[in-house]
């Protein structure tokens, strides 16, 4: 368990000052009690000898003192680490998902995350150093406690040294038992975890069906099973807790027993009979005291166990001699066929080549694979087959940074922090200056959303920017494209409507992103504007790439594009009519 714990979290130095500490602790508490023996022997003499006892005093004294001074350095120690565990798992695992293909992120694992980074860390970091250290006492004190007896009567001290071994087989059925209960109550409790973010996210949707506040039947579902496998949990435990319980006390009836019996023989004195009794209380109760702390110390080893399974989670490899920068900004797909995991292929066999400083639209119907294309060449998934280069280095070669640095990506569907339009849009550029700010936000037009709203820069978004309306939303996202500076820009324009100012702004926007010389851009486009001005047009459909061309000639030629601009065209006359008689 501590090597298990060691290798999440390597901090020797910290993990063998608490160890030390902790031991030092427990061993001076069995030694003190020893000095009971020779006390207890001068003083329950017919004659008390009072100077015989008085150096077991003092001993028994500066013993008591060093022993509240150490008691006092560790609680600060315990604090500290507590906190450091817990800052540093949390940081490696935040560190390990950012690494991890965007396919892992499934509802259920991101619930499990979020146990691993919230509860869990807190949890083992916790346990470790507040349970870690009194299962340490509980475990030493007896052992202390055994080797002071063998000085008083090595008969007792056989006793003793048998109950040991017995109270602990008894321990470990009753630890696997409960950690078998705690992994089904986790199991359980990262499940209501998973659909109570279902439940926020579909509130619209059971709003809409009236469902609001009775909830989904498959949270209810999760409730109940939570509440029957703690129930279940509790039913299984309790035979073998009991039967710990019986060992411990048990032991003590075979120590009062034996120890009576060889008073009655003459073979122990009346004051070794009270030490010993008094040396089983103690030897017995941090026993007693290891049921409670098993059932902790086996959650966390669960909590280490799950932690783990995150960390080990594979991360997408990376190249021994990443490649550190763009040579250039033409990107190739050559032969890429992909699928998300299951039989279905969301590409096959795609090629096609988007020349630096272009603009190529990507059209097909839903479902043609479209997003599937800006994903690979982000590497947020990496290809089945074929490969996808920039500048003739294969995406897997590179130093992920750069890609990250070098492409911009604008959603459809928008992601801001809660936080400030500022902050916002400074992490494409934290080091950003007042004035770059303001230029990007001029160019993504988002300057006369700044303009309207009283607080300007500072405004907060609200969660996930619910406080701005989608295009506004957009305007931020074409801003963070415009600050990173990116000569890579992936765009998925908006299919749904959007009001006729705004439609307008993003459209310029992406515009004035697209017409930079030195800038690749992809737009996954649905607007006969953005079609219209495109350099190249690649038209997908069901994984394949069926057309390339210029839009007027792809237009002349009759085919999928044809027919997708014409229905494009035809939504946008609708919407122009409804927004007129509106
Ligand atoms: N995360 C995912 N997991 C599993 N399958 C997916 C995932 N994302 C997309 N797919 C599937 O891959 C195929 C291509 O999807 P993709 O999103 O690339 O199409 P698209 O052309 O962008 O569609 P749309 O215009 O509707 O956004 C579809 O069959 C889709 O169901």
């Amino acid at each position: 368990m501590i090597l298990r714990l060691y290798g999440l979290v390597p901090q020797l130095g910290l993990m063998l000052r608490i160890g030390a500490l902790q031991a030092s602790l427990a061993i001076l508490q069995g030694l003190l009690l020893g000095t009971l023996i020779p006390i207890l022997r001068a003083l329950l003499r017919p004659e008390p000898d009072f100077a015989a006892a008085t150096p077991w005093f003092l001993l028994a004294g500066i013993g008591l003192l060093v022993y509240g001074v150490l008691a006092v350095i560790s609680t600060p120690i315990a604090f500290t680490a507590n906190m450091e565990f817990t800052a540093k798992l949390r940081h490696r695992l935040m560190n390990h998902v950012a690494a991890l293909p965007l396919g892992w992120f499934t509802q259920e694992r991101k619930a499990r995350l979020a146990r691993a980074v919230t509860a869990d860390a807190g949890a083992i970091a916790h346990l470790a150093v507040t349970i870690g250290g009194p299962a340490i006492t509980a475990t030493l004190v007896p052992t202390t406690i055994i080797g002071v007896t063998f000085a008083v009567d090595w008969r007792m001290a056989l006793l003793f040294l048998t109950i040991m071994p017995i109270a602990f087989l008894a321990l470990r059925r009753a630890g696997r038992i409960v950690s078998i209960a705690d992994e089904e109550l986790e199991e359980a409790a990262t499940h209501i975890a998973g659909r109570a973010i279902e439940l926020g996210q579909a509130q619209p949707v059971l709003r809409a069906a009236g469902q609001g506040s009775t909830g989904t039947t498959r949270m209810r579902a999760a409730l109940d099973e939570h509440r029957e496998t703690y129930r279940r949990g509790l039913r299984k435990s309790m035979l073998p807790d009991l039967t710990y319980t019986a060992v411990v006390m048990g032991g003590f009836a075979a120590i009062l027993i034996a120890g009576m019996l060889l008073l009655i023989g003459g073979e122990l004195p009346i004051a070794d009979l009270v030490a010993l009794l008094v040396l089983a209380v103690r030897f017995l109760e941090p026993l007693g005291n290891l049921i409670e702390l098993i059932g902790a110390l086996r959650a966390m080893d669960n909590g280490v166990g799950r932690v783990r399974a995150v960390l080990n989670t594979e991360p997408l490899p990376t190249s021994p001699r990443p490649v550190r920068e763009l040579s250039g900004i033409d990107i190739a797909l050559s032969g890429v066929t992909f699928s998300y995991g299951g039989s279905a292929r969301a590409l096959t066999d795609v090629t096609a080549n988007f020349p630096a400083g272009s603009t190529t639209a990507l059209v097909g119907p839903s479902g043609s694979g479209k997003t599937t294309v800006t994903r690979l060449i982000a590497r947020f998934f990496d290809v089945d087959s074929g490969s996808v280069r920039i500048g003739g280095t294969d995406v897997r070669d590179f130093d992920p940074t750069v890609l990250l640095n070098d492409i911009a990506i604008v959603f459809q569907d928008v992601y801001l922090f809660d936080d400030t339009i500022e902050e916002n849009l400074r992490i494409a550029r934290p080091d950003a200056s007042r004035t770059e700010l303001e230029e990007a936000a001029r160019a993504a037009r988002l300057d006369e959303v700044l303009n309207r709203l009283p607080a300007g820069w500072a405004t907060r978004v609200g969660e996930a920017g619910s406080r701005l309306s989608g295009g506004e939303r957009q305007r931020v996202s074409i801003a963070r494209a415009f600050l990173k500076r990116s000569r890579i820009v992936l765009i998925d324009e908006a299919a749904s409507a959007l009001d006729p100012e705004n439609e307008r702004a993003v459209s310029d926007a992406i515009a004035e992103l697209a017409s930079a010389p030195d800038r690749t851009v992809l737009i996954i486009a649905h607007k006969p504007s953005t079609l219209r001005a495109a350099d190249q047009v690649v038209t997908l459909d069901e994984g394949h790439v069926v057309e390339v061309g210029d839009p007027t000639t792809l237009r002349e030629s009759g085919g999928l594009f044809a027919k997708l601009y014409d229905q494009y065209e035809q939504a946008r006359g609708w919407r122009i009519m409804t927004t007129v008689d509106n």
